[in-house]
């Protein structure tokens, strides 16, 4: 487990995409992705593009609004809790129309699946919704923005976590990496050895990467709380936690192949 608070992190250069933010998942993780906080001012211009030359590249807004267009023209708006996606080959121009921060995410694109060269969603588009990208979990909802079959090689969430609640949860055939930037609570691990705080109050964003497999507890304080939760290989949709008060041991999600 790799716990990084957001705040006193320096701002470093991405890749080749010109832009600098704070590192959350580094190439250095190794763990197949990486994930940047990154935050621009109004009327700022930026060239959203890869990491490097065959990244998938992923844009989740957690606050401010932009306006987006492609070298083919389209021009959309984003603002909070919109999902962007775009493909290796893809660039597009963001306008900052109020100062914006977003959760971006590189990941390698994988040679088995074309993905859309440009996909947007939104939270709303998901929410209340009875397939597999709204997922109740036990402690909550999994909003899911993009599985498997979007073909971008790794899943995006808005995850909530509902008040008062523990979950013991164990992601063995995936890296998971959640980015706490509402609510609060505590990781615990390694047996109860280990544990570490979320408080948006006091940090305006904790990332636990779990890239160890580590089997952990997540109590949630006495407030809804939302995590971005990141998922290495992605999620084929419809994994779901299961546990109870009473029950002994970790929930799992199976490997896309087991299913
Ligand atoms: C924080 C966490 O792991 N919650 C369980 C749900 C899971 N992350 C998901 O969004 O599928």
């Amino acid at each position: 487990m790799k716990v990084t608070v957001t705040n006193g992190q320096p701002l470093l250069d991405i890749g080749e995409t010109g832009l600098t933010g704070k590192v959350l998942v580094s190439s250095a993780d190794n763990v197949g992705f990486m994930v940047y906080d990154v935050s621009l001012g109004k009327g700022q211009v930026a060239t959203l593009k890869p990491y490097e030359s065959g990244y998938n590249h992923t844009y989740y807004v957690m606050c401010g609004t932009a306006s987006v267009i492609s070298e083919k023209g389209e021009n959309v708006t984003i603002g909070p809790d919109t999902v962007m996606a775009m493909d290796a080959d893809t660039t597009t121009t963001m306008t900052v129309s109020d100062d914006i921060r977003l959760s971006i995410g590189y990941v390698p694109k994988d040679p088995d699946h074309s993905p859309a060269r440009f996909t947007i969603r939104k939270l709303s588009e998901l929410e209340g919704t009875t397939g597999d990208r709204n997922m109740f979990w036990i402690s909550g909802y999994s909003r899911r923005y993009l599985v498997k079959s979007d073909g971008y090689n790794m899943t995006v969430t808005n995850t909530t976590l509902d008040p008062n609640t523990m979950s013991p949860l164990h992601y063995k055939n995936h890296i998971e990496a959640v980015f706490m930037f509402k609510g609060s609570g505590k990781y615990v691990w390694n047996s109860g050895e280990d544990s570490h705080a979320y408080d948006q109050e006091k940090h305006d964003g904790t990332m636990f990467l779990i890239n160890g497999h580590e089997a952990h507890n997540i109590y949630n304080d006495d407030k809804e709380s939302q995590c971005i939760c990141y998922f290495f290989p992605a999620l084929v949709g419809h994994e779901t936690h299961y546990f109870t008060k009473e029950t002994t041991g970790h929930s799992v999600y199976p490997k896309d192949s087991e299913k």
